[in-house]
């Protein structure tokens, strides 16, 4: 099997991106900030109008919003994937998104492109969007290794500055069970080099979802 094949065989653990609905405005709202920041201050965009325009659709999307306890219940109903988190979440436009999917060896990965949004040093990734990214991926390595938890600890080493505007590789795997203490370990690589390499301990405790 060629690796593209094997790639589209492996099980999603993220959410698929619907091209309608709220899914299709988050990825409009990406593209906002994005320009935004690359636009900048000193563009003959006429910005007044631009925020009024926004503050707009923002009306309008809070007109139209459920009580807040009854779209937390919807956000956490249902046993399967996540669609409103911070880093895979296609409802969530702070998310890149990051799609993960699970490896035959037990492992997970995901691909991503950062922009402007995510940067720290000049034209790389900041390293608290690194930390959020690899939090997120050994949480979610841990669901498709069996146990998982909560992150106790998470210990993170930047070994080289990370590209923006460049494929970004996270992967993470879960590599030891001791009671309720989980440990997980992962990557962030770029053209095959790695990034940043972190290691995690997670505890086994769920918060209960809202009912
Ligand atoms: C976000 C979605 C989650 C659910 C999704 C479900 C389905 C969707 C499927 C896929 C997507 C999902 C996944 C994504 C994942 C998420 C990644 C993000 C994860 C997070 O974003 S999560 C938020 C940040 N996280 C916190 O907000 C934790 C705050 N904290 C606490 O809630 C407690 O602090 C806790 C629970 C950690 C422990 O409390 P506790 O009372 O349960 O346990 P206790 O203290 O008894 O410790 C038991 C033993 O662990 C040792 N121990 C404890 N802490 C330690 C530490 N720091 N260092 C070293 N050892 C430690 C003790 O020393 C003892 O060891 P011993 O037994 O040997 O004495």
């Amino acid at each position: 099997m060629s690796p593209e094949a094997a790639a589209r065989e492996r099980p999603r653990l993220t959410a698929t991106p619907d091209n309608a609905g709220v899914d299709a405005a988050v990825a409009a709202a990406r593209r906002v900030v994005a320009a935004l920041l690359h636009t900048g201050g000193n563009s003959a965009a006429e910005m007044q109008d631009v925020a009024a325009r926004l503050d707009a659709v923002a009306d309008h999307l809070e007109q139209h919003a459920p009580p807040m306890a009854d779209r937390m219940v919807d956000m956490w109903a249902g046993e399967g994937v996540t669609r409103h988190d911070p880093v895979t979440g296609p409802e969530n436009a702070i998310a890149p998104p990051l799609a993960l999917a699970g490896r035959d060896d037990g492992a997970i990965e995901g691909t991503t492109v950062l922009g402007l949004p995510y940067q720290g040093p000049p034209g790389f990734v900041h390293g608290g969007v690194s930390a959020l990214l690899l939090d997120h991926t050994l949480g979610v390595a841990n669901h498709w290794a069996g146990p998982s938890g909560m992150t106790a600890e998470l210990t993170l080493r930047y070994h080289r500055t990370t590209p923006l505007f460049q494929p970004l590789t996270v992967t993470a795997r879960q590599v030891s069970v001791d009671g309720r203490k989980i440990r997980t370990e992962g990557t962030i690589t770029a053209g095959g080099e790695i990034c940043v390499s972190a290691a995690g301990l997670f505890i086994a405790k769920q918060v209960p979802r809202p009912q």
